[in-house]
């Protein structure tokens, strides 16, 4: 994130000693129940691995995610778009400097062409710099009679079926921590160094001229390009474009990991995660009185949940009473995630009462996690035309509603893989074979976030 403008002097300093831990209960959650978390409190070198932890520069700075809290409480009053993008599972071998390139133009492209569509600002964000860990339908996998512990993303064990790869090791976390270092250092190099320029914005695209989606976005490139020219010459300050914010956020589903980077702010002295701009709770771990809800209420960055196809009214509502008891515009993001095929039934009534309730939580589509299949050969995938329904179906609902559709949550990677099926490339499964590489859920391609970032500006612009 860069060009942090937060000004000091109006932060809430608190003079006098400085709060501890306790004074904010940051070691409540330690009584409550934690699911899906390792079992490595034994692991020989647990306690030196939390130690490191928590003394290490924080990853992100408390005024940058009070910039971000500013940037969703636009988004919450209908006046800004949510973009979030990234890896299912990110992994230590794929952070190199072509891969998280790749991830970057895209989301970049996305958030452009959203732009456009949109008249409006786009919040950006990366599912980047701190997605490693997965919580799983199944604590075990077994492979020709072989049963090992199931692959919780590489902040916890290796993908390999062995034996020792599966072990809950500890020390991967502190890996993932440098890991997350190393990224978010290439993220802000590129963002505040003149690769965000949005002149630039169409030769990125150059490589992938073949795919139907392509042409579709040349002509909005050139749109955009001559919008660009003709701000130009009323005489525009294009050095502000020169630069953008790209926020960081990863589900905060390690509470060890999340605990060891808290850190209580010196201008405020109020505790930030200081692990990633912005955290959410899964789906699986968003029980009310649980330890994830109860350790994230705590904290001052602005927080998701993901809501499936059970969430009812009222869960709605005492997670808003719980994570957003002052009702603090942007405070709280839903992410929804029904399914194409249950949203427009169940949305609604969860909507309608939170909009009832006086809170502005920010409305966020992902239309990845309820739609997710397997072949009869065993691949995970999603059909790209079941993600557009879901992303369709939320639009429906919140126009009925009036309330604000706002934002977009997908697993995608700017490489060309083949794990979702179907888009303007039609991607099949006799593709899998050799370009399926994810290691968890399957995700966009570039021409599939591509495409269907132009299909959400067309709604945005329809709003
Ligand atoms: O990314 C989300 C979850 O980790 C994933 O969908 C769980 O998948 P599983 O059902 O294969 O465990
Ligand atoms: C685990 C995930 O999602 P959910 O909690 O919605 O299942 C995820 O975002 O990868
Ligand atoms: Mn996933």
């Amino acid at each position: 994130m860069t060009k942090v403008s937060v000004d000091t002097a109006q932060l809430p300093f608190q003079p006098g000693p400085k709060p501890t831990a306790d004074t904010y209960g940051l070691d409540e959650w330690r009584n409550l129940t934690a699911d899906q978390q390792p079992t490595w409190a034994e692991h020989p070198d647990f306690s030196s691995s939390i130690e490191e932890l928590s003394t290490v520069p924080p990853l992100v700075f408390a005024g940058e995610v009070d910039t971000l809290k500013a940037r969703l409480a636009e988004v919450a009053q209908g006046r800004a778009f949510f973009l979030q993008g990234g890896d299912c599972a990110e992994t230590f071998e794929g952070a190199t400097a072509d891969k998280i390139t790749a991830r970057v133009q895209t989301l970049l492209q996305m958030a452009a062409v959203l732009t456009y569509g949109a008249s409006m600002p786009v919040v950006k964000m990366g599912r980047m710099a701190g997605q490693f860990s997965k919580p799983r339908s199944s604590n075990d996998e077994t492979r020709d009679g072989l049963t090992l512990p199931t692959f919780r993303g590489e902040m916890v064990n290796g993908f390999d079926f062995t034996e020792e790869a599966r072990v809950h090791d500890p020390n991967r976390m502190v890996r993932g921590y440098h890991t997350s270092a190393s990224t978010l250092n290439l993220i802000r190099a590129f963002t505040g160094g003149g690769f965000a320029d949005l002149r630039h914005v169409h030769s990125w695209n150059m490589g992938f001229a073949s795919n139907p989606a392509h042409s579709r976005y040349e002509s909005m490139a050139r749109e955009i390009d001559r919008a660009v020219k003709f701000m130009e010459a009323c005489g525009a300050d294009f050095d502000a474009l020169k630069t953008t914010e790209l926020f960081t956020g990863h589900e905060a589903l390690l509470l060890d990991y999340e605990r060891a980077l808290t850190r209580i702010d010196s201008r405020t002295h109020r505790p930030y995660g200081t692990s990633g701009h912005f955290l959410w709770i899964g789906e699986r771990t968003r029980g009310l009185d649980d330890a994830h809800v109860d350790l994230l209420s705590r904290l001052e960055n602005p927080i998701g949940v993901k809501l499936g196809p059970s969430t009812t009214a009222e869960d709605a509502l005492a997670l808003i009473d719980k994570l957003d008891p002052h009702r603090i515009p942007g405070r709280l993001t839903f992410i929804t995630r029904m399914g194409a095929g249950k949203i427009r039934e169940n949305l609604p009534r969860v909507v309608e009462a939170v909009e009832g309730s006086g809170a502005k939580v920010v409305w966020v589509s992902d239309p990845m996690h309820g739609n997710t299949v397997s072949t009869p050969s065993g691949f995970k995938t999603r059909n790209f035309d079941d993600v557009v329904d879901e992303v369709r179906g939320f639009f429906e609902v919140h126009q009925a509603i009036g309330s604000h559709p706002g934002g977009l949550h997908v697993e995608m990677t700017g490489d060309d893989v083949a794990e979702c099926l179907g888009g303007a490339a039609a991607v099949e499964e006799a593709h899998f074979a050799d370009r399926y590489e994810t290691l968890c859920d399957p995700r966009l391609n570039h021409m599939q976030s591509l495409e269907i970032a132009f299909l959400v500006a067309g709604y945005l612009a329809r709003d």
